[in-house]
């Protein structure tokens, strides 16, 4: 794999929150994803559009240039735990004061300030693995400043008995670097464009993920549909395909009458293009 040239403290950090804003504004557009905001409209969501997803997103560069800032070339200690947690909460505020209160990224800025921490943390040059590794390090940490707040995927990771955001990270993202990654590389080398590539990354995410937003919406019964109706798409050989293309319009149907959206996987998706930046030159900017 190619890497990156090596870059210093403070353009590393100015570019890594430019580049982790435009993942996440790269998957709001991204279309079609079944039940999630995207060009088309708002998916099964009543307060999100992507207009907000977008302001919600430049409002979250301070925040991740300020963790790559802080993280450049630190051990994954308890202070630096310390450190991303606050800035972390600091960042869902400026979120919420940009949306009007509507949750927009709160998941994705959990993902990709670890992982931008952990690019920094490595020097801002390393193979995926590795940076998922270090994020997983520092996510495993505790964080005893962070308040015991009740939370939709808390409640929905008990209930169920599921592992959900938090032990995503812990276990070095397994869906990212055993899933997505793969995946968006598989279906690239099959001649996919860069839109069907990035889809497929999802479907893969989608196949296995325990995600509590579609659990806290539509329960074991819309988990079970997103996750057979997305491997349905990639049987059917991908989006890339007429038929894959059919099983992903019946996906987003169903995903729609169930009122599920897979916000799980789409934090997941904006992290995988983050760490296929990391490592792929010509995407880099
Ligand atoms: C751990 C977090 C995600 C809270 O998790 P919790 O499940 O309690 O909350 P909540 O339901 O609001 O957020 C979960 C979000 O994660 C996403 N998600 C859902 N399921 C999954 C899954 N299986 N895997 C990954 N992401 C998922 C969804 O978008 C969902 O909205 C995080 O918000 C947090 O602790 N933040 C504190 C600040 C901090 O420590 N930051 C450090 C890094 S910047
Ligand atoms: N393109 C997208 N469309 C919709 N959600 C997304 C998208 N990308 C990421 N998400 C994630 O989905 C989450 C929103 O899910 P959801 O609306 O279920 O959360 P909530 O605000 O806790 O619940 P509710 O809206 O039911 O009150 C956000 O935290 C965000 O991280």
């Amino acid at each position: 794999m190619k890497l990156l040239p090596r870059i210093d403290a403070e353009g590393g950090a100015e570019w890594l929150a430019r580049t982790a804003t435009l993942c996440l504004i790269d998957e709001a557009r991204l279309s079609p994803k079944p039940g999630l905001v995207d060009s088309r409209g708002s998916g099964a969501h009543h307060d999100l559009t992507l207009e907000l997803m977008e302001r919600s997103a430049h409002s979250l560069t301070p925040t991740f240039q300020a963790l790559a800032q802080q993280s450049w070339l630190r051990p994954a200690d308890v202070a630096l735990r310390q450190t991303i947690g606050r800035l972390g909460r600091e960042g869902e505020q400026q979120m919420m004061a940009a949306t009007g209160g509507v949750n927009t990224h709160r998941g994705a800025i959990w993902a990709l300030g670890l992982l931008v921490s952990a690019v920094a943390m490595l020097g801002g040059n390393a193979p995926a693995q590795a940076i998922a590794a270090t994020a997983a390090k520092l996510a495993q940490l505790p964080d005893d400043a962070a308040p015991k707040l009740f939370s939709k995927g808390l409640r929905a990771t008990h209930r169920y008995r599921v592992p959900g955001a938090r032990e995503e990270a812990q276990q070095g993202f397994p869906h990212i670097i055993k899933l997505a990654l793969p995946q968006l590389q598989h279906s690239r080398q099959l001649g996919s464009n860069e839109a069907q590539a990035r889809l497929d990354a999802l479907m893969a995410i989608m196949t296995s993920l325990s995600d509590t937003c579609v659990l806290s919406r539509a329960g074991l019964e819309g988990l079970e549909a997103m996750r057979q109706g997305a491997s349905a798409v990639l049987h059917a050989g991908g989006v890339a395909s007429i038929a894959g293309q059919q099983a992903l319009a019946e996906l987003d149907a169903r995903m729609l009458a169930l009122n599920a959206s897979p916000g799980g996987a789409a934090d997941l998706l904006a992290a995988t293009l983050f760490l296929d930046r990391m490592t792929t030159p010509y995407l880099a900017n």
